[in-house]
């Protein structure tokens, strides 16, 4: 089986894919910690590798950034290639002072005023929530490695540069309770829902709304490392 968008066969990818937006944040979570990792994809240089971590066989391909592009590539491995669990390990703005730089916020809900789940399979609801069982995967994961995570809702935007004249991260917060902002967690959890499948998320806090401290797009690709740790443990 191969799409438009990832020529792998199905025998390729595993059963558990980890998914940043970035396609070289893929490569670096297989070449630092997958054992003989295997490229499967380079369409549109959106970098996909299996591999196995403590003997288990992991997949990890990039999402690229919003609802438009990981709709597609989320889609295309559950139904085609019978994906059962996609973790996005992603990176998120602050909408609040009580979240830093290198947190690590496990998404317990995603709301949006997209569309994207409305024009996919005509569903209305603005909040779309992860699996539960991954979810407490990941939780569970993380009190292992004894990694602090905080619980919450996102805001998954369409848009990541916004006029003033629209509402901003104070409206998100104090309407909506999103403590941060990211651009894939909502398209991601209908795509599995609406196909029988499980996704989660988890993202480093990279910057913040607030205070307007942020990471530079170096440690984007790679200082995320207590979080994809994480992410490896909960797929065992
Ligand atoms: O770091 P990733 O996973 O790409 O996630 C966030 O970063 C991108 C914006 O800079 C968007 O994709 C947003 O969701
Ligand atoms: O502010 C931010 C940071 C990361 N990703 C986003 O979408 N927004």
């Amino acid at each position: 089986m191969t799409t438009a968008h990832n020529t792998a066969k199905f025998e390729d990818i595993a059963k558990t894919v980890l998914m940043p937006g970035d396609p070289l944040r893929a490569k670096y979570i297989a070449e630092t910690y997958l054992e003989n990792p295997v490229q499967f994809n380079s369409v549109r240089n959106m970098f996909g590798y299996t591999g196995s971590y403590k003997g288990k066989q992991i997949s990890v391909m990039g999402s690229g950034m919003g609802m438009a592009s990981i709709g597609i590539y989320s889609y295309e491995l559950f139904k085609f290639y019978d994906v059962e669990n996609i973790i996005r390990v992603g990176s998120a703005g602050a909408y609040t002072d009580e979240l830093n730089i290198h947190d690590i916020v496990l998404v317990d809900s995603a709301w949006s005023e997209s569309t994207f789940a409305k024009v996919q399979a005509g569903v209305e609801n603005d909040i779309q929530l992860p699996n539960e069982l991954l979810t407490k995967k990941i939780e569970d994961a993380a009190n292992r490695i004894h990694t602090p995570i905080v619980k919450g809702r996102v805001h998954s935007s369409d848009v990541f540069y916004h006029e003033d004249n629209v509402p901003n991260h104070v409206d998100f917060y104090n309407d909506h309770n999103c403590i941060c902002t990211e651009m894939e967690s909502y398209a991601l959890f209908h795509n599995a829902r609406i196909l029988g499948k499980k996704a989660a998320s988890i993202l480093t806090i990279s910057d913040s709304l607030v205070t307007h401290e942020e990471i530079s797009a170096e440690e984007r690709q790679t200082s995320l490392n207590n979080m994809m740790k994480i992410a490896l443990e909960a797929c065992l």
